[in-house]
């Protein structure tokens, strides 16, 4: 049944429970893994949900074992959803690299094959998977989204695609214009072929050109971070905001690089600012 959920895990911390699941999934129809962190608020009511993308190479695990994150979301009385970043499995396609196919989905539907198959990680995290924690846990359908790199790009492209969804968006080291940047453009090729159009509308600084809604936005750049200069490039971003007078809060973090090291320094920041909107 596809909305059947099988328990993988289930840790005490923080007073909270950190959970991992399997189930099947009809967007991507693969099994899927993903983890929730409930705090000890929802063992008494209904809490907002923050959902976390993560980016190249990761797994649920990534952000649930060095992000530490639990600890503000239990005070806050915020769950985490955690999902992988692809589909998986012996009959996935998958590639040589590290930057496409399995453990980087681009949070895209992918329009071509042998992708499209399989790689709907943009239907999985705006639809099945919100569904699917909103009926079987204590969560209310307050959202908020936040991610990293390309679950930055995730985060940021999925929010500003559907309005009124989240309260706020977040995100560390996000992928902003991907398809002006080396990582984007050899995902987007793959996934969504080579008409350039097609890839717009999962680009985050078009989305915010056109976006009708205008939500609370935080995003951190390590200013070390190797990765900015070719393919995250924050002043793209930061130029198309001021552009059209997006709420806009970037920050760039002197001597932080790319790692989870960076993300567990500010972690507790985007935490209290999402709190914030979703209790607003
Ligand atoms: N050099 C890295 C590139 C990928 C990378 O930096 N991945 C980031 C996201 S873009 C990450 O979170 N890696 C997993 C981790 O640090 O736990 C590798 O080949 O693993």
């Amino acid at each position: 049944m596809a909305d059947t959920l099988e328990l993988v895990s289930s840790t005490c911390t923080f007073g909270g429970w950190h959970k991992r699941y399997r189930h099947r999934s009809t967007a991507t129809g693969t099994t899927m893994t993903f983890a929730i962190y409930l705090p000890p608020q929802a063992q008494g009511g209904s809490v907002p949900v923050l959902y976390w993308l993560s980016g190249l190479t990761c797994t649920d695990e990534n952000f649930a074992t060095k992000a530490g994150a639990q600890r503000v979301a239990a005070e806050l009385g915020l769950a985490l959803v955690m999902p992988d970043t692809s589909p998986r499995g012996d009959g996935v396609a998958d590639a040589d690299g590290y930057d496409l196919g399995q453990g980087a989905g681009f949070y895209v539907n992918a329009t071509q094959a042998p992708w499209a198959a399989h790689y709907r990680m943009y239907d999985y995290v705006v639809d099945e998977l919100p569904a699917l924690v909103e009926a079987h846990f204590p969560v209310t359908q307050q959202r908020a989204i936040s991610g990293h790199s390309m679950g930055g790009h995730g985060a940021l492209m999925i929010a500003l695609r559907n309005p009124g969804r989240y309260r706020s968006v977040s995100a560390f080291a996000p992928i902003v214009n991907p398809s002006a940047v080396p990582w984007g453009q050899k995902a987007f090729a793959a996934y969504l072929g080579e008409d350039r159009s097609t890839w717009l509308s999962y680009d985050s600084c078009h989305q915010l050109e056109i976006a009708v809604e205008r939500l609370p936005m935080l995003v951190d750049q390590g200013e070390q971070d190797g990765f900015m200069p070719e393919q995250l490039q924050p002043d793209v971003l930061a130029r198309v905001a001021r552009q059209h007078d997006w709420p806009l809060t970037l920050r760039r973090q002197p001597g932080y690089d790319h790692s989870y090291y960076f993300i567990a320094s500010f972690i507790e920041d985007h935490l209290r600012f999402h709190a914030q909107h979703l209790a607003a």
